[in-house]
């Protein structure tokens, strides 16, 4: 099944009372995903802010790091060759002629029979090309005596050695760990450009909503998706502004969805996605722009839509809060870490383990079923309301049944994502 007509202020289709006409196949909702939407442009940002930002531009090294050759221990910078017959009885003798620091420069020129003191880190000075230990000699007023002999070229750090000039030190898409912050400092980038991360409005929608932080009295539920819905964001890159929970007063709803569209990248409205009276979202986000998808053939997360206004995209999560975090997983996630530059994949760490019983599902639509890893096999959990959160936190991560398959007998190798973070890479 293809995407459906889109649904426009004139051709809209209201479930509201009436039910889902049809329902989008999960895979040509990922493929709606792949078409429309883009990575976001690139922002100059100062080096010491990018960790965890994704690299938007090649970085090439203009010069090679270090720029100069360098001792690597601290001792006596000499011409190696004239070692090459010490030993503790037979030390070869040395003037020392002067001193070598990091960051001066040392004028002096080592001849033959000449040394310099060096410390680990300095240039290497003119004449010399190798470096003998401390503990390899003795010091008597200006003589120096080596103990031991020293091969050419030994402790001394090449030029380039760590980063040659015009290396490609790190590529665009790379999510910046703390070390590549040192390297970008070593070929001398103050600010870099990355990836702008995706802003993202966070509507709840319902009467019975309260802001988190209260415990709710009769008839009222505490706002349990704005503050997940945030953690996911911003552990997908994205900036996250939490506008709701807002009340079911289609105005007041139409005007902040219509104000998150004018700063937004993706707005993601939880609740009144379905076919009650009450459920406005469809309706208005098909007034306000164009409603692409309006149910999935997706459990949880069946009313699930997808939208556009203007040029930000708009995702309809369904209110139960775990539909809500499937429809996350499935088709928001994927926007808000492919707009930073991210992969698009889960960035849940996939296990392959046999399932303890058989997991039961219905063909044609894509389950995502709530598992536990117990010794080794797949448990899947018998609560699996959409709206028992908890279940997801007595999980320890998801199967997902594709919707050919009517489920998976016991001891079928199956594919568990972990809910606990997958180091990401860049
Ligand atoms: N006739 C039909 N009724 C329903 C269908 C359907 O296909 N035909 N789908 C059901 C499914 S599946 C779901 S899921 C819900 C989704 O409905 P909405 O997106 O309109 O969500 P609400 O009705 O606003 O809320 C549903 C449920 O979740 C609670 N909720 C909502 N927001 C939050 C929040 N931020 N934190 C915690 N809990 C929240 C709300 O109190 C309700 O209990 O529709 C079914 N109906
Ligand atoms: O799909 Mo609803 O999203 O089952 O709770």
């Amino acid at each position: 099944m293809g995407v459906p007509e889109t649904f426009t202020r004139e051709t809209r289709h209201d479930p509201r009372m009436q039910g889902f006409r049809d329902r989008t196949q999960v895979e040509d909702v990922l493929a709606l995903i792949s078409r429309r939407i883009e990575r976001l442009d690139v922002e100059p940002v100062a080096l010491r802010n990018t960790a965890g930002r994704v690299l938007g531009e090649e970085i090439r090294a203009g010069a090679p790091v270090p720029a100069f050759d360098r001792a690597a221990m601290d001792g006596y910078a000499l011409q190696g060759h004239e070692t090459k017959d010490a030993t503790v009885r037979t030390p070869a003798l040395f003037h020392c002629i002067g001193e070598a620091r990091p960051g001066h420069l040392c004028n002096l020129t080592v001849g033959p029979g000449e040394t310099i003191q060096i410390t680990t880190g300095s240039a290497l000075p003119r004449g010399a090309d190798t470096v003998v230990r401390v503990e390899s000699t003795q010091r008597e007023g200006p003589m120096v005596r080596v103990l031991e002999a020293t091969a050419v070229g030994r402790h001394v750090g090449r030029i380039g050695e760590d980063i040659e000039a015009e290396t490609v030190v790190l590529s665009a898409g790379r999510v910046l760990r703390p070390q590549d912050l040192g390297v970008l400092s070593a070929v001398g980038a103050g600010t870099v450009a990355v990836v702008r991360q995706s802003r993202v409005a966070v509507i709840s929608t319902g009467d019975e909503l309260i802001t988190a932080g209260h415990l709710p009295s009769a008839y009222q539920i505490a706002d349990m998706n704005s503050g997940m819905l945030e953690a996911l964001i911003v552990r997908d890159g994205g900036v996250p502004r939490i506008v709701g929970p807002l009340p079911d007063d289609r105005d007041r709803i139409r005007a902040e969805i219509a104000e998150a569209a004018r700063w937004a990248d993706v707005v993601l409205i939880s609740g009144g996605t379905s076919t009650g009276p009450e459920d406005h979202i469809p309706g208005i986000v098909a007034e306000l722009g164009e409603l692409v998808i309006h149910g999935v053939a997706l459990r949880p997360a069946g009313p699930a839509g997808l939208g556009f206004i203007g040029r930000t995209a708009v995702v309809l999560l369904p209110g139960n809060p775990v539909s809500c975090l499937c429809a996350y997983d499935f088709f928001a996630g994927p926007i808000v870490r492919l707009q930073g530059g991210r992969p698009r994949n889960w960035p849940y760490r996939p296990m392959s383990l046999p399932l303890s019983r058989p997991l039961v599902s219905i063909a044609g639509r894509v389950d995502y079923a709530r598992v536990k890893v117990e010794q080794g096999q797949v448990e899947p959990l018998a609560t699996s309301g959409a709206s028992i959160l908890s279940s997801t936190t007595r999980a320890d991560g998801f199967v997902v049944v594709p919707s050919e398959l009517d489920g998976y007998p016991a001891n079928a190798l199956v594919t568990v994502w972990l809910y606990d973070l997958f180091p990401p890479s860049g």
